[in-house]
């Protein structure tokens, strides 16, 4: 289902977050980003959606994505007995999986109609990562409900 896969998504950033923060590396990976859009037009392409409407959601999630990295973060540097011992390797398994569930959130949303904003409960019961704001939840379905099939 659509929302469980946006929750998907977002439930691999911790996993990011304990990579980043072993390996001192930033949340923020602009050059990945790219890769992430480049991918989601050619996806959206594949599937029927509206590019310009998929590339805005995108864009949406991989905020969220590195607000819930910051807020990992945080914690672990206040509290450094709670830094997690593993987590997914990042290059191998975590952004394969993230370009994939990015392709099948693209195909299941253009086999049902667009989400209406009568389903907002609905999104917020699903989509209840850890470490990521109402704001942001709000925003990401806001930018969800705008996704259109392609013309
Ligand atoms: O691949 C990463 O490094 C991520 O943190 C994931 C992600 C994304 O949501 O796709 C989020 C933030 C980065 O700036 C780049 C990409």
């Amino acid at each position: 289902d659509l929302f469980d896969l946006i929750d998907s998504r977002l439930e691999w950033m911790q996993d990011v977050a304990a990579f980043k923060h072993a390996n001192d590396r930033p949340v923020e990976d602009l050059e990945r980003e790219k890769v992430v859009i480049d991918k989601t037009l050619e996806q959206a392409a594949l599937a029927g959606v509206d590019p310009d409407s998929a590339q805005l959601f995108f864009e949406a999630q991989i905020e969220a994505a590195k607000e819930i990295q910051s807020c990992w973060i945080e914690r672990w540097t206040e509290d450094q007995t709670s830094v997690p011992e593993s987590y997914a390797d990042l290059t191998t398994e975590v952004r394969p999986a993230l370009l994939d569930l990015g392709g099948q959130i693209l195909e299941t949303l253009s086999d049902q109609p667009p989400v209406s904003t009568a389903s907002q409960a609905d999104f917020l019961d699903t989509v209840n990562v850890e470490c990521l704001s109402d704001d942001s939840r709000a925003e990401l379905f806001d930018s969800l409900t705008k996704m259109r099939h392609a013309q």
